[in-house]
């Protein structure tokens, strides 16, 4: 089974709807200057809310073959939630992912299992293609727990979700310790991880939906770490924080991401 690749730029609460404007212009530049393939490498921005009208006019207008998301979505469809945004606006901006479960989200916001697996059913019944967020913290790395606290926030998170949805998830393993720290995992550990993870869900479903389940690594990925991260069998992509906010750094980024 070949999977495309995904490099898909977090841009956190970065960036206002004008800023966003002139980064995805500069984005779609650089990315024509270095004969990006969109067929090989699928390239994804994920901007805060407000600035998604934006992104989608002129992803449309200038009929750039980027996608985008956004960074998190509510568990409800409408209704007096203050401050919530349904998948169903997100929906008819157009928007194709939606992260979920991010540690960001996780850690300040109190995100749990029982209210990632509401937003994952959120996600699939808005037609979004949801980027479930998992990922260890230092303490258990260094207690040797990293896999078991993260298959343990899969099994959470996706305890309700169907075979059929599986295949349209992305699943990004994003170690706490390496976000935002410069600290890269090593390519062997993120693959180890990946291996992991697809294992678990050939376990938990059947070898042919784990085949076609898209893995990311996610954590001070670089244009010059990529290709030894996409290297490893099991990694089918990046998610980025710091590098997307770079247009250069992120175009460069996403031609080094494509595999042999
Ligand atoms: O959290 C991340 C992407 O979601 C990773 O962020 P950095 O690439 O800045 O470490």
């Amino acid at each position: 089974m070949s999977r495309t690749p995904l490099i898909a730029g977090n841009w956190k609460m970065n960036k206002d709807h004008l800023e966003a404007i002139a980064l995805v212009q500069k984005l779609g530049w650089a990315l024509a200057d270095l004969k990006w393939e969109p067929e090989q490498v699928e390239v994804a921005v994920i901007p805060p809310f407000t600035d998604l009208r934006s992104v989608q006019t002129l992803v449309a207008g200038d009929k750039l073959q980027l996608v985008y998301g956004a960074q998190d979505l509510s568990a409800h469809d409408a209704g007096a939630y203050t401050g919530e945004v349904s998948g169903a606006f997100l929906a008819r901006l157009e928007c194709s992912y939606v992260l979920v479960g991010h540690s960001e989200r996780r850690e300040y916001h109190g995100e749990d299992d029982a209210l990632l697996a509401a937003k994952l059913a959120a996600a699939y019944r808005h037609g979004l293609t949801p980027v479930l967020c998992v990922g260890e913290a230092l303490e258990a790395r260094q207690a040797g727990e990293h896999e078991t606290v993260t298959l343990a926030q899969l099994e959470g998170a996706m305890k309700d979700v169907p075979a059929a949805q599986v295949a349209q998830t992305v699943i990004a393993y994003e170690p706490v310790w390496a976000i935002g720290t410069g600290e890269v995992a090593s390519p062997e550990d993120a693959g180890a991880m990946a291996t992991t993870i697809r294992r678990w869900l050939a376990g938990r479903y059947d070898a042919r939906t784990a085949d076609a389940v898209r893995v990311l690594y996610g954590g001070s990925v670089k244009s010059g770490t990529i290709a030894e991260i996409m290297a490893q069998a099991d990694v089918d992509g990046g998610l980025v924080g710091g590098a997307s906010l770079d247009p250069q750094e992120f175009a460069k980024l996403v031609v080094n991401a494509k595999t042999a």
